[in-house]
């Protein structure tokens, strides 16, 4: 090679290097499609065997292999010997490590996804606990299993956590659809109140939990639904809110009243969906339709605490209203959205109840494993493990489960009391007066507000 080509050589380098750099820089999705991922495809194909047989995945077969008998292993009379002996190279059947059929990896915006059979006698559970040492072998921020199927998994590996910062996402406008964060995976977090009627928002405080709310009062001001408030930490958190609430409790007596006006504005609306045929009020002709009302609970616990045999009459109330509002809500609009640090059976009868009504989960970080069990406990365990390793320093990062069973890592968006409050007031126009939503079902003009 002359010098010429050497130089020749060394600026084409330069050249490729450059590019490539300006093509990560400038364009990172296409060069994850075009040069990251394919690079990590044959990176994961050639160390799948080790990284299986590191992580315990592997199985021991018994395979036909050429031998080499008699060979001294090692140390000083290996060497002495090695002269004598006389090396055959002969076929005999030995143990080797089988690691389990990797499928094709399949791209995703922040990763990718690869489908494996399981060995015999392997569960999923095995693929979880080895899912850790998986994501140091393949140098990402996690592993997953999901989409688990009878005799395969798919481990989904996650290049860098996409919840570090979370931008907003504009809101569609669908009714009570919103789109509160983003999920590990990248996707919009959404929020579906049809599909998932009522949700639990739990976790230590400072976790998000208030965070979230806003987020969701944000989305749903400027949707045609009535929201109402229960507050018990004397309205310091939904007050600000106030021009956007149809109705605000926060005295236990105000709880009891506004828990009342809910549940006989269910039974009107049972009974208008019976006198026209209707299952839910999704069925009923839209003139008819009552409008759609969301509950928001701060720190339910309030509401279940006594300070002294007097009130028990009153917590005993409040625990079967509400109750009974979760029970029948989703087929008449009503939704609940209840937010405590704890929601336990020691919060009295009931609790557990109205629990198991509240299908969608959301567990921010928790103080003690009890607050996580009791969020996701009937769930998948890997949900708890990963709920508890939620850090401190990243408020609003959540577990989110719904009523199919999946969970996910998510992080609600920022948004500040300040912001949540200016949506609540740019939208004021919106809010039904109580009196008339809760007349709504009795009559054929639900008294919706129209833009000024
Ligand atoms: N998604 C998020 N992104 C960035 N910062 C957040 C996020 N969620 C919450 N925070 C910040 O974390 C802090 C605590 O949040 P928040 O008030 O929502 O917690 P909380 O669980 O409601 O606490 P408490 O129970 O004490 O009221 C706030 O300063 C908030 O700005």
């Amino acid at each position: 090679m002359t010098n010429l080509d050497a130089y020749l050589l060394l600026v084409l380098l330069v050249a490729v290097t450059v590019g490539l750099w300006a093509w990560r820089r400038w364009h990172p999705v296409s060069f994850w499609y075009g040069v990251g991922f394919p690079a990590r495809v044959v990176l994961v194909y050639l160390t799948w065997s080790n990284v299986a047989a590191g992580c315990g995945l592997a199985h021991k077969r018994r395979r036909w292999r050429f031998t080499l008998d008699a060979v001294p292993l090692a140390g000083a009379a290996a060497r002495n010997t090695v002269a004598v002996v006389q090396h055959k190279r002969r076929m005999s059947r030995v143990d080797v490590d089988k690691a389990p059929r990797l499928g094709l990896p399949r791209p995703t915006r922040l990763g990718w996804r690869v489908r494996l059979r399981l060995s015999d006698g392997q569960v999923p559970a095995d693929y979880e606990k080895a899912a850790e040492g998986i994501a140091h072998a393949w140098r990402v921020h996690s592993v997953r299993v999901v989409d688990v199927r009878p005799g395969r998994v798919t481990l989904w590996a996650t290049m860098r956590d996409p919840l570090t910062e979370v931008t907003v996402t504009p809101e569609t406008g669908d009714l009570l659809k919103v789109r509160p964060g983003k999920l590990e995976n990248g996707q919009d977090w959404i929020i579906d109140f049809r599909v998932v009627p009522h949700w639990l928002n739990a976790g230590a405080t400072q976790s998000g939990k208030s965070n979230l709310a806003n987020a969701i009062i944000k989305a749903l001001a400027p949707q045609p639904v009535a929201i109402v408030g229960f507050d018990l930490k004397g309205g310091v958190e939904f007050t600000p809110y106030a021009p956007r609430l149809s109705a605000l409790a926060t005295t236990r007596k105000e709880c009891c009243a506004l828990l009342d006006d809910l549940v006989r504005e269910l039974e009107d609306r049972m009974a208008l969906c019976r006198s026209h045929g209707a299952r839910n009020v999704w069925k009923l002709p839209e003139p008819l339709r009552p409008v759609p009302i969301i509950v928001l609970i701060d720190e339910v616990a309030e509401l279940f605490l006594m300070a002294d045999k007097s009130e028990k009459d009153e917590v005993v109330r409040t625990g079967t209203a509400l109750l009974r509002v979760a029970q029948l809500g989703r087929a008449f609009a009503v939704h609940l959205i209840v937010c405590g640090q704890r929601i336990g059976s020691d919060l009295g009868p009931g609790v557990t109840a109205l629990r198991a009504q509240l299908s969608g989960r959301v567990c921010h970080r928790v103080n003690d494993p009890e607050t996580a069990n009791m969020t996701l406990g009937d769930m998948d365990p890997a949900a708890l493990d990963a709920a508890r390793a939620i850090p401190a320093e990243t408020p609003g990062v959540c577990i989110v489960a719904g009523q199919d069973g999946a969970w996910y890592r998510a992080r609600s968006v920022y948004v500040s009391e300040e912001a949540a409050e200016a949506a609540a007031l740019g939208c004021a126009y919106l809010t039904p007066a109580w009196d008339t939503v809760i007349g709504s079902a009795l009559t054929t003009d639900p008294g919706w507000p129209t833009a000024a």
